[in-house]
């Protein structure tokens, strides 16, 4: 089957019917009908209507090396700068559509997915078998064009402890037993953004665990359908409130949900196991297939498109209200420039420095693409002050579109005009600005980028440890001891 179209996607999802709990109640019915999640559902068809576009489908799609259809080119294994470019390209297509601001557009998984089936032969490490499935499973992604969550991450009981040494050893989701039909998986794991919204999990390697036997049953990968049995999806309050998207403008379209992730009994086919019971594989599955560094050279393809996203808004709001000549406004501004171009000149080094990894996969430089992850945490929260400050009352005096169909209308037009045109024109505007900045669906965003790629102190930490400092090390030793050498000469 080759790339799915928008509608595919809906349909896929709707039969598959997950157990997805919200408000107290478990989803029924078509879940793209429900209102947390018809808004983005709709805007992730979108992406893949994008797909057949025709000025845009011979780099939003590429041909199946097994069957010849064309698929997406966010599974494309690279094997050459200019397919890595394309892939880029490609992404960033996605990444412009939502301004940035859906973090979990299928390529971001898809990024890790195809570079665990480059490197399927690592996990074979533990029993050729993984693999096989490993590799299988990447074809099977790619053919079929499937949208995948993921969660890592054990549930927020007690960092001091490890998993086992929590109360209940089943907290953590963990292996239970081995059966004939396949491993059965206990407990719970977070946080899965588009859980129940795609049409699988992939339930790979937490962030490193302790290398002790009793982590053991905590360490696995796989991936299963989002309506395996007792598998549930349970998620936080939704932040599409309903309303259009003048009123909402992102809220009501980009939407994603969080969801905690619960095992109950669920049994995980022998074909869909990719590694189990051993820290060590799964402590350095991440690195050593190169996941980490293709999920971030995607999300730093999307996190320039998210900062391209506040530059126009933050720019149009200059106009709006004519304040473009302060030179605190240009200085405000500026900070965003400099990050956008930042980025990109990070984006455009790994991928002139690429090199094909050890699986063959033409591989961006980690390096400016690491920087990038830990740099981009610190600057978005930045964005959003630098919009709040440029905006104030502005992101308040926010009459609803209700409001401009009303009795009231001509009041709105007085006095909500702006510099450079009427009232309706200039409050869209600044509604966008306070969902980017101000509303739950903005603070959420914030929280999603200074986290989701991990703790941004350990991701630091793991930054500072890996980079070779020694020649600069070196080079400030020989300079002291020239120093010194001088003194004694001129002595
Ligand atoms: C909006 C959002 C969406 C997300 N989506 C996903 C998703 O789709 N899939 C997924 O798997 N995960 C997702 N995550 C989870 C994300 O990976 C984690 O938030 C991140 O790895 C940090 O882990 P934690 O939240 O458990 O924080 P914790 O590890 O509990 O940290 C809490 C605080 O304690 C500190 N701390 C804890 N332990 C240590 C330590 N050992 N050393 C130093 N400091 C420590 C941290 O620095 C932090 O300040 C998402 C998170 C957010 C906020």
């Amino acid at each position: 089957m080759p790339a799915k179209t928008g509608k595919q996607y809906i349909e896929r999802v709707d039969k598959a019917e997950a157990e997805i709990w919200i408000d107290g109640e478990q989803v029924k019915g078509k879940i793209s009908e429900h209102p947390a999640f018809k808004g983005v559902m709709k805007s992730q068809a979108e992406l893949y209507d994008m797909q057949f576009d025709s000025d845009k489908k011979d780099y939003m799609t590429y041909v199946s090396p097994s069957s010849g259809e064309r698929v997406g080119t966010s599974f494309m294994q690279p094997s050459t700068k200019e397919e890595l470019v394309m892939r880029r390209r490609m992404m960033q297509e996605w990444a412009r559509y939502n301004g940035g601001m859906m973090g979990r557009s299928p390529d971001y998984i898809n990024a890790g997915l195809m570079a665990y089936g480059a490197a399927s032969e690592m996990f074979g490490s533990q029993d050729p078998m993984y693999a096989k499935n490993m590799q299988n499973y990447y074809e099977y992604a790619r053919e079929n064009d499937l949208s995948l969550t993921h969660t890592l991450i054990q549930p927020q009981v007690n960092r001091g402890v490890n998993a086992s040494q929590l109360p209940d050893q089943f907290i953590a989701a963990r292996m239970k037993e081995k059966t004939p039909d396949g491993v059965v998986i206990k407990g719970a794991r977070l946080l899965a953004t588009q859980g129940g919204i795609t049409d699988e999990i992939m339930v790979f390697p937490s962030t490193l665990l302790k290398q002790t036997d009793e982590e053991n049953p905590y360490a696995y990968a796989f991936c299963i359908p989002n309506n395996t049995p007792g598998l549930k999806f349970i998620c936080r309050e939704s932040f599409d409130y309903g309303k259009t998207s003048f009123d909402h403008p992102l809220g009501s379209r980009f939407e994603e949900m969080d969801t905690i992730v619960v095992f109950d009994d669920v049994t995980v086919p022998w074909d869909r196991v990719f590694s189990l019971g051993d820290v060590s594989v799964c402590n350095q599955a991440y690195n050593e297939s190169s996941a980490v560094v293709h999920m971030t050279h995607q999300v730093v393809a999307k996190n320039i498109a998210k900062t391209e996203f506040v530059l126009g808004i933050l720019q149009l709001m200059a106009e709006t209200i004519n304040i473009g000549q302060y030179q605190h406004i240009q200085e405000k501004i500026s900070e965003v420039i400099i990050a956008l171009e930042t980025m990109k000149a990070y984006v455009t080094a790994s991928e002139a420095n690429a090199q094909p990894d050890r699986w063959g996969t033409m591989t961006p430089d980690f390096a400016p693409l690491n920087a990038a992850r830990n740099y981009f945490p610190k600057i978005y929260p930045r964005f959003t002050e630098i919009m709040q400050l440029m905006g104030a009352s502005g992101l308040m005096a926010l009459p609803s579109q209700a409001d401009f169909q009303s009795a009231i209308r001509p009041d709105l037009d007085k006095f909500l005009q702006s510099a450079t045109g009427d009232a309706e024109s200039r409050v869209k505007l600044y509604r966008l600005a306070w969902d980017v900045c101000m509303s739950s669906f903005g603070s959420r965003q914030i929280l999603y980028e200074r986290f989701f790629f991990g703790d941004p102190v350990r991701m630091a930490s793991a930054l500072y440890t890996g980079y070779d400092k020694q020649e600069h090390v070196d080079r400030v030793k020989a300079f002291l001891d020239r120093s010194e050498e001088l003194i004694k000469n001129n002595g």
